[in-house]
């Protein structure tokens, strides 16, 4: 895929990053924040999980890698999320990244390829939050991931690799941190304090 032009970049604005656990609502709220403010929503996950259901090759890869809760190559993700924007560039109001970056250098490499981002949400919720709500999910989400087992390991790598990112970014000011705790509605009103800051 080629690099991103100077015409995609400079078209290219408001980058949110949405960076925090499984299972702590991102996808939630990325939902009402596409509805509120219009942004394109990418996430990392359902890129991946439309590459593993169209059956390649790829896929069958990044299927055994997800199943197991690990992380799957940089490239990959970087790349389809680089595609999914440049898809958009002309017309996107902002982009919800949800999902990306899961570990520092996934912050770095999209810096270098992409932009660097305006805003970091990071939803912060409880352990035993994430697991009860993806246990529940489990029940009807048919993932292959949102089992007992996997649950412990993306938890594990979550703390390991994704949190140091929060660290990474609260070092420019951009990280706004969420209470978790709370109704999806009451989340979702800091989510949207939050985006009201960048303007
Ligand atoms: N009780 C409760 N459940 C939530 C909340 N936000 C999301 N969920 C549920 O928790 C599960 C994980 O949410 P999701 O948005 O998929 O989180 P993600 O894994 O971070 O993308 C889903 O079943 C949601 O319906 C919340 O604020 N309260
Ligand atoms: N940025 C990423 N880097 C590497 N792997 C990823 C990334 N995003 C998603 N994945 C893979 O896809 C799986 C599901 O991700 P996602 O749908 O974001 O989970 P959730 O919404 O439950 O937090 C991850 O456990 C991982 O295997
Ligand atoms: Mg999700």
């Amino acid at each position: 895929i080629p690099p991103l032009d100077r015409c995609h970049c400079n078209k290219i604005i408001n980058v949110i990053h949405f960076t925090c656990g499984p299972g702590s609502g991102k996808g939630t709220q990325c939902e009402k924040v596409v509805a509120k403010y219009g942004f394109t929503h990418l996430s990392s996950g359902d890129l991946l999980r439309a590459e593993v259901s169209s059956g390649s090759e790829r896929g069958k890869q990044l299927a055994a890698i997800m199943e197991k809760g690990e992380l799957v190559p940089l490239d990959t993700v970087l790349d389809m999320i680089k595609e999914a924007m440049i898809a958009k560039a002309d017309t996107s109001k902002g982009f919800l990244i949800d999902g990306y970056p899961r570990e520092v250098r996934q912050g770095e490499e999209f810096e270098k390829k992409i932009g660097a981002p305006s805003l970091l949400l990071y939803i912060d919720a409880k352990a035993e939050t994430m697991v009860k709500r993806l246990m529940k999910r489990g029940e009807t989400s048919g993932r292959t991931d949102d089992n007992e087992e996997t649950i412990k390991k993306r938890l594990d790598l979550y703390y390991k690799a994704t949190e140091p990112v929060i660290a990474f970014y609260e070092g420019r000011g951009i990280v706004r941190k969420i209470d978790s705790e709370g109704s999806v509605d009451q989340v979702f009103s800091q989510v949207a304090k939050a985006i009201d800051s960048l303007k």
